[in-house]
């Protein structure tokens, strides 16, 4: 699409240098109105300057920028006339680039530190003196480059922050985008709008003109499959396609046999006769657990579900004339923990890391840089209804990844069955609204238990429930003992085979929100 740039969104591009929590940048920023994306650390110049471009952060990142195989960029980034923000490994590249000397500290610091600022540098504007910040490094600054000056110090970091405001070249070394970083905000703030002076207008309504432009001029006069599954994201995703392409779009829900309990139904009757949208559903239950028989790696099953769901799609598609497009409800999450260039594979989400390689439908995933949050605020922004846009992620490997292992029918009955009556006590209980997601899963082990008397070997369930805010982190929800007792009474009484219940207490990270 040709479009001039001052019309663009204005940018914020922060290039990648492999850190963990670096989308968490590009979401702090677009937070504060204006739009950021994440770039490789190898992008091109020249894909920069075809931005409206404001600024660029350097991310942190796990390597050291004295070692020789350490990541860079292209040099030429240094010229194009926008300011820099390097953050932890991100400032320590620009002090080897500029002349300054890094080096391996001889303690580490993670987590809090008091930080000492002086001086009267922009980026700690209307910020006090000391402040509290989240560090996490292993090398140091010892000698700014010539011409910076140290804005910031504390014990074991001597240079804490430093700045060229001449060069518009700014560093710090802890992480503002945390928020155990207290004025993390107000520093991104400073850069963003201070120095970068950005204006601030992206908002979700921009966001929604824009995609929906791109929809228009990619489609043109073809049509578009939404694959939809009644979750927030594949709902967003359609009425934001619907938006621009009006009928020729069509969704399609498959039903492959891993839903949970009535959702086939229910999910028809959320869309029937609403939003003018139109919705096919197919059922495929077979053709999924024939393909799943005997697989037990979580990987394996991942692929092959993430596969068949497009070989149907693409089965289903050809029927129609000019059905040249698949729309998912693709985020921002499920593509970093798929793996990147510079991230590594966590778990290969179905609609990412699970797809076949050639592919004969083009994608189209009007959400893949945003999070969770975001979209639930695009999904009121188009005017979905609140039983739409707060409904509990559900994944599309569905019911497969929970039972752990091989997935036999009478093992997704178990599941079926224990996450139906966690659901109603959780809502009798008045608490199905606060967690973010809660769920059973069915470990591959059986165990030894007393009921009437007699000795059982059967079934233990897991009950997982969290708060998170994005999914990319999560605690376990401190469920009331008397609630727990409840469930565990419910699920051992009303579940055939299942004599053992546990609850999962651990946060995301160290472990994850599903247990495959
Ligand atoms: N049963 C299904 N039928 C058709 N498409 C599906 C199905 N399950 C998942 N998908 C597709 O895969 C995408 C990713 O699934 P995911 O679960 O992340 O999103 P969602 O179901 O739309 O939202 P949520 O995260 O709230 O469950 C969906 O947006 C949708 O496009
Ligand atoms: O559509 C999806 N396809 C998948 O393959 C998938 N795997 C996990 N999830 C959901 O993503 C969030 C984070 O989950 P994890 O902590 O288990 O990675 C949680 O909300 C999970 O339910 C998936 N969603
Ligand atoms: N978080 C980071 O960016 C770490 C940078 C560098 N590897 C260090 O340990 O100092
Ligand atoms: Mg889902």
């Amino acid at each position: 699409m040709e479009r001039n740039n001052e019309e663009m969104n204005e940018t914020i591009a922060v290039l990648d240098f492999g850190g963990q929590y670096n989308q968490l940048i590009t979401r702090r920023i677009r937070d504060l109105g204006v739009y950021s994306e994440l770039y490789p650390n190898t992008v091109s110049v020249e894909e920069l300057r075809s931005l409206n471009l404001k600024g660029i952060i350097f991310s942190g990142g796990p390597g050291s920028a004295y070692a020789e195989d350490a990541p860079v960029c292209d040099p030429a980034m240094y010229d194009l006339g926008v300011p820099i923000l390097g953050i932890c490994y991100g400032m320590q590249l620009l002090t080897h680039h500029f002349g300054g000397k890094v080096e391996a500290a001889d303690h580490r610091e993670y987590g809090k530190a008091t930080l000492d600022v002086k001086g009267a540098s922009g980026l700690f504007r209307k910020t006090p003196a000391e402040q509290t910040v989240w560090m996490s490094h292993g090398d140091r600054i010892i000698e700014p480059p010539e011409g910076f000056t140290t804005d910031a110090t504390n014990p074991t970091t001597p240079v804490a922050a430093m700045s060229h405001a001449e060069k518009g070249i700014y560093g710090v070394q802890f992480h503002p985008e945390v928020r155990h970083t207290e004025y993390g905000n107000d520093i991104l703030h400073n850069f963003v709008f201070d120095i970068c002076q950005s204006k601030g207008e992206w908002t979700m309504e921009n966001f929604i003109d824009l995609e929906v432009e791109k929809i228009r001029a990619n489609v043109g006069d073809r049509r578009v499959l939404c694959a939809l599954s009644g979750g927030v994201d594949s709902s967003v995703t359609a009425m934001l396609v619907h938006r621009a392409i009006g009928d020729q779009l069509t969704c399609m829900f498959i039903d492959h046999g891993l839903l949970r309990k009535d959702e086939g139904t229910r999910v028809m009757q959320m869309f029937e006769g609403k939003f003018d949208i139109n919705v096919v559903k197919i059922d495929a239950s077979e053709r999924f657990l024939t393909k799943l028989k005997g697989v037990s790696d979580p990987e394996q099953k991942r692929k092959i579900i993430g596969n068949e769901f497009i070989f149907i799609f693409e089965e289903e598609s050809s029927k129609l004339e000019n059905m040249d497009f698949l729309a998912q409800g693709t985020l921002y999450t499920d593509v970093i923990e798929s793996g990147t260039a510079t991230a590594q594979t966590i778990k290969s989400h179905h609609n990412v890391g699970g797809l076949p390689e050639d592919m004969k439908l083009d994608l189209i995933e009007p959400l893949n840089t945003l999070f969770k949050d975001e979209v639930r605020e695009l999904g009121t922004e188009l005017g979905l209804p609140e039983s739409f846009v707060w409904r509990q992620p559900f994944p599309g490997p569905g019911l497969g990844i929970r039972v752990l292992g091989e997935i036999t029918s009478e093992k997704l009955e178990i599941v079926r069955e224990s996450d139906a009556v966690l659901h109603d006590v959780l809502e009798k209980a008045g608490l199905d609204k606060e967690i973010w997601q809660f769920f059973t899963a069915l470990p591959d082990m059986r165990s030894v238990g007393v009921m009437g008397d007699n000795r059982t070997y059967d079934y233990t369930v897991g009950v997982r429930a969290v708060t998170s805010i994005d999914g990319m982190t999560s605690d376990w929800a401190r469920i009331p003992h008397d609630v727990l007792e409840t469930i565990s009474t419910r699920i051992v009484n009303e579940v055939p085979q299942v004599n053992r219940v546990v609850y999962d207490i651990t946060s995301k990270p160290p472990a994850t929100i599903e247990w495959e």
